[in-house]
């Protein structure tokens, strides 16, 4: 004879056994039904970035060389600009001793311009569009950063870092705009920057210039929302790049200094396979950086006088340091 309270708990263990039996089943096939998914984006990625025209800015060093080759093994049809024909004739000659994997590579096509010329930016826009026809995805990549107190630095530098940062890019995306409109499709992605989010003392003019692109590229994805024109804000941390060593200073003086922040940045090389993977996915935007920053960006928005403080702290710490 079982006595009853057995009984009654002889039910619910009868059951969790058999649960945790058909648990196995549904969980093999959540993850083959999640392995599917992702080949078939994987798919669907491949196809979007093989044989499409990419315009990358800023093509002769860091990033925009990284994405290039990226871009260049995945099929891409390139178009690479830079300020410097001879740098850029290095990078095609880069990518043409790269290995060559299964997909067919196309050629590289180099303009020359200066972003912080709109009359440049114009004219390179219709040489592109007659050297490739419709561009399907453009690359705003190309920057330059500034170090300094706000006390002493020239109005000229403001301008000359919102010329390249933002007013580059905006008259770029602008020049390639209607002719992907006209395609029906097209994709501009911007290089921003964690500063593009939070504002970190000494760095104004490059963090209002990464802002000001913030949110230009988002009112551009909203106003494009019933069209095919794809929209990607990436917003980087620190990356180990050229870009602190050609940073501008107060006076519009280069720095020249590689800060330990950028040298113990990420690699390029994985950032421009995210910028990649961003792209093929279609994402709306992407911050690229460790707990610290992300954390930071969202502190700025749950707890402002927080994040004031810290930055205050900051200041005080790094004028210290300057004066010691
Ligand atoms: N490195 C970092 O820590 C981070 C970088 N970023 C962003 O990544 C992007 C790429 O920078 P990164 O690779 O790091 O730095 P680099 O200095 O290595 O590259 C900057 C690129 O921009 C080009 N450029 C600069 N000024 C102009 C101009 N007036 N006209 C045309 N091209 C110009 C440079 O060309 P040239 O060779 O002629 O000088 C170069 O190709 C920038 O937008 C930067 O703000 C964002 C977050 C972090
Ligand atoms: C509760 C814990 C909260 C922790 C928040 C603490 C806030 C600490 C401040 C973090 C600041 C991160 C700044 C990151 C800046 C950055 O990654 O910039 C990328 C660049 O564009 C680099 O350009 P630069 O010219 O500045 O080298």
């Amino acid at each position: 004879m079982i006595p009853a309270e057995r009984k009654r708990g002889l039910l619910p263990l009868k059951m969790s056994f058999l649960t945790s039996w058909a648990i196995i089943p549904l969980l093999l096939g959540s993850v083959g039904v999640y392995s599917l998914y992702r080949l078939l984006q994987r798919l669907r990625s491949r196809a979007y970035i093989q044989d499409a025209v990419v315009v990358i800015t800023g093509a002769t060093s860091g990033l925009g060389k990284e994405c290039a080759k990226v871009f260049y093994a995945a099929g891409s049809q390139l178009v690479l600009c830079g300020r410097n024909e001879e740098s850029l004739e290095d990078v095609v000659r880069e990518l043409n001793r790269m290995r060559k994997g299964s997909v067919k590579t196309h050629k590289p096509h180099k303009v020359i311009f200066d972003l912080s010329d709109v009359e440049a930016v114009s004219s390179a826009a219709k040489e592109i569009v007659k050297l490739v026809g419709n561009v399907d995805i453009l690359i705003n990549n190309a920057g330059i950063s500034y170090r300094g107190t706000i006390l002493n630095t020239k109005v000229s530098v403001d301008r000359m870092i919102m010329d390249i940062n933002y007013f580059g890019p905006v008259a770029l995306t602008k020049a390639l705009l209607p002719s992907m409109i006209k395609n029906g499709r097209g994709h501009i992605v911007v290089i921003s920057s964690v500063q593009g989010k939070i504002s970190i003392p000494f760095r104004s003019a490059y963090a209002a210039s990464k802002h000001a692109t913030q949110a230009f590229f988002d009112c551009l994805r909203a106003e494009m929302a019933d069209t095919d024109i794809n929209v990607t804000v990436i917003s980087p941390g620190y990356i180990q790049t050229n870009l602190s060593m050609n940073a501008v200073t107060d006076d519009g003086s280069k720095y020249g200094v590689t800060d330990k922040n950028t040298a113990e940045g990420r690699s390029p090389e994985d950032v421009a396979q995210i910028v990649l993977r961003a792209v093929g996915e279609r994402k709306k935007e992407v911050l690229v950086a460790g707990v610290v920053p992300t954390l930071a960006v969202y502190l700025r928005t749950i707890a402002p006088k927080l994040f004031f403080a810290i930055m205050a702290a900051r200041a005080k710490k790094e004028r210290k340091l300057k004066n010691a």
